[in-house]
């Protein structure tokens, strides 16, 4: 597996090695010793999917703890991180990554950075690991089309929850 830096200070881009053979394809998705051999240490302890049809933008959510490592079980989409932390000087900046059951990219999103995905295919399975158990009150929530943090989303009217329709404009 090769692991990547992006324009986001501690936020990686890691592309598993898959094999493929007549029967269909094979791929670690997580392996401890080797990730930390990476650089990789976060103790991972919540296993969350999330299954969304065409158009649908999830987030932009975070929280000042988590460490969260993402992955496309299924599908393809769109995925944006931001850096949420206030006091850096990169408050806002974000990248974009297009993760899909054929490249089997991942992202490891450290805290204080917030996550999205818009699914491109038909539906999507999401699927992260994460370093705490679910808090809903420590999360934040960023409106997806926020003007200040001007992401450039490839749709226009995606659909979206009601918590992420209510979220904060920066
Ligand atoms: C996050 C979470 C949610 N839930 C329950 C609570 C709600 O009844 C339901 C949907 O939750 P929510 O609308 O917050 O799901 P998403 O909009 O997909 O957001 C979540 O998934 C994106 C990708 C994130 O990265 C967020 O951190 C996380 O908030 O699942 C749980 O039971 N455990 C959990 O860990």
């Amino acid at each position: 597996m090769e692991v990547e830096t992006t324009q986001l200070a501690g936020v990686m881009l890691i592309k598993p090695q898959f094999f493929e053979d007549f029967r269909g394809e094979y791929v670690e998705t997580y392996n401890e010793s080797e990730y930390i051999s990476k650089g990789i240490t976060c103790k991972f302890i919540q296993d969350d999917i999330s299954i969304s049809t065409q158009n649908v933008i999830r987030g932009i959510h975070g929280d000042a703890e988590t460490w969260k490592l993402i992955s496309c079980l299924h599908g393809k989409f769109y995925f944006v991180v931001v850096n949420c932390d206030t006091e850096s000087s990169d408050f806002g900046k974000w990248q974009s990554f297009t993760l899909s059951d054929k490249n089997r990219w991942q992202i490891l999103v450290p805290p204080k950075h917030g996550n999205g995905h818009l699914v491109i295919s038909e539906s999507t399975i999401f699927h992260y690991k994460q370093t705490t158990y679910y808090n809903p009150k420590g999360q934040f929530t960023y409106t997806w089309n926020d003007p200040k943090l001007n992401i450039w989303w490839p749709v226009k009217n995606p659909i979206i929850s009601r918590r992420d329709e209510e979220g904060r404009f920066v």
